[in-house]
């Protein structure tokens, strides 16, 4: 059995037996595309083989540079914004304490360029208040308008804290190698620079210096982290979906899409797992959503959303299937303590473990939706470990590229996102896209 174990068993009444092994021959084909690099987009796989082939000498110097930012830190500002976010706010949500603070000790890592929002910049400035801070800007074209104008903001404040030489001195630029403005600009002003490689999309770059650098500065051990991807790289190589429970995942996915299940959830039972869905919500949205077709990528976190969209999953429209990532072992667990008189009734559950309760309740659950008409697919991980965390985002991402060449689509490119910039920026009066403004404001 692989390290993480993914459950199937549930999905009798919705895939009959047959329906997997019919979709080999299809998973081959999607395989191969992968795998050989004949498929559409094919000049982004290199998050492929990205956990035994990074640049080593870089892996080390996000290690000084975030045993440097911790010594002369308060806050590090990570400035980004989709795939330069997600992975590193993801990462430290599931790594660390849910009330995570490292402000005592070290570093708190914060972060901003992930919104429009004005107030929470200006609430991020006064958090920062006095404090000593570096910035970590990290933007692959480097022309993202939201991490742009807080990267500008801070800057400035940067600057007029400790002069133009020692502020060089507190940015780091993530960006591309050799392209953009941001690497123009970190050039110009000596800044350290680490870079996200050409072949890595935004959205499978968790494992570059873009997740690694914030992730380092937490705190947490980016080695068990590649050393997860790494033995997840070596375990889901095999195209026979008998034994690849990833390109399984991937493909019982696709035959439950081609039945109407057209929205997964992917589900969590430890709060400090919401940013992870959010992180495998680009994953899947932005590869697979396009051409008009694809899965809806949603998410909710259990038992919590029990209590609020519980009701729609058990009895709303029938298009929904979850795939629910479940801790084994959690981090920490407590007894549940005993209690005169038994006003509660729950003196039936007193000294059992709460992790044991929770479990129940995910047991409970995934009876209760597959009786409801909701297939369930569970993805069951060790424990929170950074070994884990690196082995299970490979097993998404390798899932995604199966799963979007299984539907046709080119899993590793974004055209549709561009549409909403263009007209932004014409309502903004960006030079150039004047025309485009002034059709706009006739339009409003
Ligand atoms: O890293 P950047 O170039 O700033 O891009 C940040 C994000 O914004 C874009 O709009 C794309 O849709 C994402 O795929 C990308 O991750």
């Amino acid at each position: 059995m692989a390290y993480l174990n993914f459950d199937s068993s549930k999905l009798t009444k919705f895939v009959h037996d047959n329906e997997l092994a019919e979709m080999q021959a299809m998973v081959n084909a999607a395989d191969s595309e992968l795998r050989n690099g004949t498929g559409a987009g094919s000049d982004f796989r290199d998050w492929l083989d990205l956990p035994t082939n990074y640049d080593h000498e870089e892996f080390d110097r996000i290690k000084k540079a975030a045993a440097k930012i911790n010594q002369d830190s308060k806050y590090l500002i990570t400035i980004g914004i989709g795939g330069s976010y997600l992975g590193a706010q993801m990462a430290l949500d599931f790594l660390h304490n849910n009330f995570y603070t490292r402000e005592e000790e070290t570093t708190q890592v914060v972060f901003a360029g992930n919104s429009l929002s004005s107030t929470y910049l200006q609430d991020l400035i006064e958090l920062v208040g006095d404090a000593d801070f570096s910035i970590n800007i990290i933007s692959k074209s480097g022309t993202t308008t939201e991490p742009a104008v807080a990267f500008r903001v801070f800057k400035e404040i940067l600057i007029a804290k400790y002069g133009e030489e020692e502020a060089n001195k507190r940015i780091y630029a993530t960006t591309d190698a050799n392209r953009g403005a941001l690497k123009e600009e970190a050039d110009a002003n000596g800044w350290e620079t680490f870079v996200i490689p050409d072949g890595v999309g935004g959205r499978f770059s968790v494992l570059t210096a873009v997740g690694l650098l914030p992730i380092a500065v937490s705190g947490a051990d980016i080695d068990e982290l590649m050393k997860g991807a790494r033995d997840a790289q070596n375990e889901y190589v095999d195209a026979d979906l008998t034994k690849n429970e990833a390109y399984q995942y991937a493909a019982l996915r696709n035959i439950l899409y081609r039945k109407g299940f057209t929205t997964e959830l992917l589900e969590n039972y430890e709060p400090n797992m919401r940013m992870f869905s959010e992180w495998w919500k680009q994953l899947m949205g932005e590869s697979e959503g396009k051409d008009q077709k694809g899965i809806y990528p949603s998410s909710a976190n259990f038992t919590t959303d029990l209590h609020s969209l519980g009701q729609y999953i058990q009895e709303g429209l029938r298009n929904l299937f979850e795939t629910v990532v479940k801790v084994d072992k959690p981090t920490k667990d407590i007894k549940i303590p005993s209690q005169e008189g038994n006003l509660d009734g729950l003196e039936y559950l007193q000294g059992k473990s709460m992790d044991w309760v929770n479990t129940k309740a995910y047991e409970g659950v995934v009876l209760a939706h597959t009786d409801g008409g909701v297939p369930v697919m569970t993805v069951h991980i060790p424990d929170q470990s950074a070994y884990t965390l690196g082995y299970t985002i490979y097993f998404f991402e390798v899932a995604v590229g199966i799963s979007g060449y299984l539907n046709g689509i080119n899993p590793f490119n974004q055209p549709g996102v561009e549409a909403y910039k263009t007209n932004m920026f014409g309502l903004l009066g960006k030079p150039g896209y004047e025309e485009i403004g002034k059709k706009l404001n006739d339009q409003l």
